[in-house]
């Protein structure tokens, strides 16, 4: 308890894991491919990020199923979330990105009681008596049983919808500020049945994605949630009322593998932090955590 909350969140999520040397201590498991992004006329209105210009921007994207387990089946319940991490590579040779997954909303509001959700997962084994510290932390956050009711495996990470779930500020030309949650939405949602995401390949979304982008590109259409003046920025685990406006900000095309995805994604950084300007954080103290715990777990893996 007296190191800082980074070091602590990644020492709990590697309690609850394991420590897999090279791995991400989240979101272990993934790959690497490319495309380019495109904006809509709207998101210049909203936000003078240089993303927004209408140009063509190169993107690096990196799917992935959730635990710290490298090996773990992609149809495991325990994949879910699946996560989106999407580097926006801008024309002044800068990198802005998003890192969203496909829970609708965060099962906890800030990073010390996600340490505590993961302190009490890996005081839960399977033999544990019951009630057991998850199902303890659980009943008394009714946030964390709604949160993970929103997902469910995927039949592809191109028929995903992923979300962004903090709470960032656009700034347009005119100084205006919009407080804003991504969204982005695949043509086609597909979920599986429990029963026959547990009985797929082992690496079946991997091996789909590849597959599919030798058939043609995938398009994903990448949204803002506007907030309503009233409505709380810091709390990553209340979602804003589903009938908010929500602009298309433009449309993101991958229509590539990389070209070594082991090697590019050790070395890849993604952060949710790292903006550019007309993108700001909100007061979501999330935010700022996220960043510190993935450099923890970027410095671990490339020591
Ligand atoms: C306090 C809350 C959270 C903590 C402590 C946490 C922790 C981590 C850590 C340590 C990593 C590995 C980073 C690396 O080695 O590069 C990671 C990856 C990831 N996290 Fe989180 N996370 C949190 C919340 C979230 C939220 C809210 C989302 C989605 C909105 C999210 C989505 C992801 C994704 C998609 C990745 C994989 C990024 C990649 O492909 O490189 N996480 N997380």
């Amino acid at each position: 308890q007296d190191q800082p909350l980074e070091e602590q969140l990644v020492n709990a999520l590697n309690k609850v894991f394991g420590v897999h040397p090279g791995f991400r201590a989240n979101h272990a498991k993934g790959i690497v491919v490319e495309g380019s992004f495109k904006a809509s006329p709207e998101a210049a209105e909203l936000s003078r990020a240089a993303l927004f210009n209408g140009g063509t921007i190169p993107v690096t994207v990196r799917f992935s199923d959730s635990t710290g387990v490298p090996n773990l089946p992609d149809g495991s319940k325990d994949a879910n979330p699946h996560g989106m991490a999407v580097k926006f590579h801008l024309p002044d040779g800068s990198d802005t990105d998003i890192v969203i997954n496909s829970l609708k909303f965060f099962p906890v509001s800030t990073g010390e009681e996600f340490r505590d959700l993961l302190l009490a997962l890996s005081e839960s084994p399977p033999d544990a008596t019951k009630p057991t510290k998850f199902e303890q932390f659980a009943a008394s956050h009714p946030s964390v049983p709604a949160a993970f009711g929103t997902i469910a495996t995927p039949d592809s990470f191109a028929d995903e919808e992923y979300f962004g779930i903090d709470a960032f500020v656009f700034v347009n030309k005119a100084g205006e500020r919009q407080a804003v949650r991504y969204q982005m939405l695949p043509e086609n949602v597909v979920h599986l049945d429990k029963s026959d995401a547990a009985t797929r390949a082992p690496d079946f979304l991997m091996e789909e994605l590849l597959e599919r982008l030798k058939r043609g590109p995938v398009t994903f259409h990448y949204k803002a949630q506007l907030a309503a003046a009233d409505d709380s920025t810091k709390d990553p685990a209340k979602p804003w009322p589903d009938n908010r406006k929500v602009v298309e900000l433009g449309v993101l095309t991958i229509d590539r593998a990389a070209a070594n995805s082991v090697e590019a994604q050790k070395r890849l950084l993604f952060l949710p932090g790292q903006l550019t300007d007309g993108i700001e954080q909100s007061d979501d103290p999330l935010i700022g955590t996220r960043d510190a715990a993935y450099a923890v777990s970027f410095s671990r893996r490339n020591p």
